[in-house]
């Protein structure tokens, strides 16, 4: 192995957005270009990782590079290679101009395209931040104009972010953050992964999850005081948000393919929602106790007849996904379920999945307090308020926009199953005193 390539290989396990935290890596090797060569020369690394198991992947990392050492980048510093000192090129400041710059261009540069939509203004000469709250990806803001985010593990094929927020252009939805361009890298094999995104960024914004908290807190506050009359009352923001979602969903039904569907549909549909749940059983054994009711409910979704559309969706809508200007919603990151192979999150699908993560949202929201006092029936019984509100809020305002009601769907209550299903997963994995979230509310529904 090169010295850059045993460097990136101790550092990159250290990083948020690496995915194979604790996994046995059997090889790595790494190929890499220049997309600036002045001072600091920014370059792109593409590492490919093997595991024992033999999956591999590939993932993506600027680097920056400085003739000495730089104190004020000790936060960004990944190591030395010979004479030259390397610094992660998305947290130092200078490194994240030449992005825009090739955007503006419209340049290649090595395997590497930048692709501008052509729109709209792409600030340049800029430098970017880094947003906190990095996960699986890293996104810079721009300026205040716009934000970049760069996709770190590359999938051949087009980003569902890109895919739909390109097909959404020509719809001016008043809900959806304009692309402003992407970034596409060829793979060896002849494939193109996407690697970055970039969208107008939304000034002044408050995320959902953070106002629907207070929400919560505020009413949590109130002893004697019922949701409709606490100050904080979330449920017309909770209905102008099923209404932003069925706008959303009624332009992306006018822009990309939609479908039919019927009894095979349905059948397919219980088949993957219990190998779901096969799967999830093995990860999280807590969720055997509810094995036997979650069968029955997706054996009954399996003989289900009437004819339903199925379409492009968000594919993990939840409170963290939408931002509150002031003058609505914005819906954030088409991308789908991190954990959902590329083809999959690209399929046509039922738009209530969406409403399902939103309705999941308002239970987490309204029930995250408790796991800090799980024993106050007080509390208990305020979530339980706060949840039903919200959620009739937001079937209504999705009903009016829509014209079909999706409390009475069948289907609602099967795609909510599921989702806690998957959130069991997402739990143990990243946040196990969270479990009982997911968990709590699969008993509730088994009990109802
Ligand atoms: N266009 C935007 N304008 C303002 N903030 C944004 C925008 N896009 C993303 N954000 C902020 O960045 C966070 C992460 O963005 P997101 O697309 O959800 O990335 P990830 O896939 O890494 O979760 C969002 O929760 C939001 O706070
Ligand atoms: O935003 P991501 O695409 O990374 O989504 C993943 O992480 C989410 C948590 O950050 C997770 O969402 C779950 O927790 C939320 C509260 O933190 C809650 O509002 C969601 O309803 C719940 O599903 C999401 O599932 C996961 O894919």
């Amino acid at each position: 192995m090169s010295a850059l390539t045993d460097l990136l290989a101790e550092w990159m396990p250290h990083q948020r957005w690496f995915g194979g935290k604790g996994r046995e890596w059997s090889s790595v090797t790494e190929d890499g270009f220049f997309l600036d060569e002045s001072t600091p020369a920014v370059s792109v690394h593409r590492v490919r990782v093997t595991y024992t198991d033999d999956v591999t992947e590939t993932y993506l990392v600027p680097l920056s590079w400085r003739a000495t050492a730089d104190d004020d980048l000790a936060h960004a510093y990944v190591g030395a290679v010979g004479d030259n000192h390397a610094y992660d090129g998305m947290r130092d400041r200078e490194a994240t101009v030449p992005w825009l710059t090739h955007l503006v261009a419209a340049s290649t540069v090595g395997p590497m395209h930048f692709h501008p939509a052509g729109v709209a203004y792409i600030p340049e000469g800029v430098p970017g931040d880094v947003i906190s709250g990095e996960q699986s990806n890293t996104s810079l803001v721009y300026g205040e104009t716009a934000i970049m985010k760069l996709f770190r593990r590359l999938e051949p094929g087009l980003n569902p972010d890109v895919e739909v927020h390109d097909a959404l252009r020509t719809t001016d939805n008043p809900h959806i953050a304009p692309l402003l361009g992407h970034v596409e890298v060829d793979d060896a094999d002849g494939a193109t992964s996407t690697v970055a995104f970039l969208q107008a960024f939304v000034p002044n914004a408050s995320d959902g999850w953070r106002l629907a908290t207070s929400s919560v807190r505020d009413l949590y506050a109130e002893a004697d005081l019922h949701a409709d009359e606490v100050g904080g009352d979330f449920a017309g923001e909770a209905a102008r948000l099923g209404e932003a979602t069925a706008s959303v969903h009624r332009d992306l039904a006018a822009v990309l393919p939609t479908a039919t569907v019927g009894p095979e549909w349905y059948a397919e549909l219980a088949t993957q929602l219990t190998a779901r749940l096969d799967a999830a059983l093995g990860i999280v054994p807590d969720l055997a106790e509810h094995a036997d009711g979650l069968r029955a409910l997706y054996a009954d979704v399996g003989r289900l007849t009437d004819p339903t559309t199925v379409q492009r969706v968000h594919g993990d809508l939840h409170l963290g996904q939408v931002l509150r200007t002031t003058t609505g919603w914005i819906v954030l990151d088409f991308e789908g379920e991190p954990a959902r192979s590329l083809a999959a999150r690209r399929e046509p699908d039922s738009p209530l999945r969406d409403v399902a993560g939103m309705l999941r949202s308002f239970d987490y929201a309204a029930r995250h307090m408790l796991v800090e006092q799980p024993g106050d029936p007080q509390l208990a019984y305020r979530a339980q308020e706060w949840a039903e509100r919200n959620r009739t809020a937001f079937c209504a305002g999705y009903a009016g926009a829509s014209g079909t009601d999706p409390a009475t769907s069948p289907l609602l209550r099967a795609f909510e199953a599921d989702k806690a299903v998957y959130e069991c997963v997402y739990e143990a994995r990243n946040r196990p005193h969270w479990l009982m979230i997911p968990l709590a509310s699969l008993a509730r529904s088994a009990a109802s």
